[in-house]
């Protein structure tokens, strides 16, 4: 590589890679895959919009760092997401890229190997063979949207997205959201703030200008139509914040600012204080709400896996337990069969008549 004293000062070395079109044409979606991913999103606005009284539960591990564990994970969630498909559409959590609040593992794509090689163009390409399985599979997946460029590359796959808690307030995710083609979900800030995700939602909705790639590869000026079908999810800050007075402040907040109010509640992180074995209480806590009545919670966020708790991701690849977290703790599977079970028979007798005229 070219020294350039004034222009590369801390860059240490650049590399060409593989183009989003070149990707797509090595590891194609086939067409039945594609009316499926396409279904998905469809009934996720629809349930945003109110049009569907199904609640959308958003259920996965923290992060995917093995990819058998997440296909033995996402046989065992199909199973539940036909199960339930009358009260629940579930979607399975599929998270590649994970943003640090220091530094770490920044996830699969970045360090397949997870070993400080970060060869990411094989993270890129067996993240794309995991989700085409998962697509064809028929469950939808989820992600969270961090790198402004790998959605060129990937989120065909995905039928929904969240612009996460660390970056809600940037506006490169804003402009991001504002082109995707899914539903976006906006986390509110770390510190708990409500406000940024609020500012997220609406700016997202927006028509915006900025520089991108295509699918050639090219640096382009991307101009977007704004997203329709925003929502905000109550992440937990300081405090959490999935209790019926947060609800309902969140209400009058999204309405102060001309939005539908429209919410997902994330069972983990801050409504957790990152305890995992919290995550079922809060998930009841919400379904009481809505079987009180509540009209603005469309779906609920579980941090999920085969086996529970978590461990350190600095652990040798082969030392690594099977299906255990190596970010943020998680339920386990039987714990996740239980809380959905409960989930869709408690809601079974509310859901069809959830919504009125004027929701929407
Ligand atoms: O969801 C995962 C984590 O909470 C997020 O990536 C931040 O992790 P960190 O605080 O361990 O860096
Ligand atoms: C990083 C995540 O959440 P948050 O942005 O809320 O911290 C996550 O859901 O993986």
């Amino acid at each position: 590589m070219q020294t350039d004293l004034i222009n590369d000062k801390h860059i240490r070395s650049e590399q060409v890679m593989i183009t989003p079109a070149e990707l797509r044409a090595k590891l194609p979606l086939s067409k039945q895959a594609e009316q499926f991913v396409l279904h998905s999103r469809k009934t996720i606005a629809d349930i945003c919009h109110k049009r569907d009284s199904r609640f959308l539960v958003i259920c996965g591990p923290c992060s995917i760092h093995d990819l058998d564990a997440a296909k033995d994970y996402a046989r065992r969630l199909k199973a539940l997401h036909e199960r339930y498909r009358d009260e629940l559409f579930i979607v399975m959590r599929v998270y590649f890229e994970k943003p640090r609040t220091t530094v770490g593992w920044k996830g699969f794509i970045n360090d397949p190997h997870m070993d400080n090689s970060f060869d990411i163009e094989t993270g890129l390409h067996r993240a794309r063979e995991l989700l085409t399985w998962i697509a064809e599979l028929g469950l939808p997946a989820a992600t969270e949207a961090l790198d402004p460029i790998s959605p060129q590359y990937l989120s065909e796959l995905f039928s929904w997205s969240a612009i996460g808690a660390r970056t809600t307030e940037s506006q490169t995710h804003r402009e991001l959201a504002s082109g995707l083609s899914m539903p976006v979900g906006f986390k509110n800030g770390t510190d708990g703030s409500l406000q940024t995700a609020i500012n997220a939602m609406r700016s997202a909705a927006a028509s915006h200008r900025f520089m991108g790639i295509n699918q050639q590869g090219q640096v382009s000026l991307l101009q977007t139509q704004g997203n329709p079908d925003g929502h905000v999810i109550l992440r937990g800050g300081k405090q959490p914040n999935y209790d019926s007075v947060n609800v309902s402040l969140a209400e009058d907040a999204m309405r102060e600012a001309g939005l539908r109010p429209c919410m997902i509640v994330d069972c983990s992180h801050g409504n957790s204080n990152k305890d995992h074995r919290l995550q079922p209480r809060v998930a009841k806590n919400v379904v009481n709400q809505i079987i009180d009545g509540n009209r603005s919670i469309i779906g609920l966020m579980l941090e999920s896996n085969i086996h529970e708790g978590n461990q350190s991701c600095d652990l040798p690849i082969e030392e690594l337990a099977y299906g255990v977290s190596v970010t943020d703790a998680c339920i386990d599977w039987q714990s996740t069969e239980q809380v959905l079970e409960e989930m869709a028979s408690s809601l079974k007798t509310v859901l069809p008549i959830r919504w009125e005229s004027g929701d929407e």
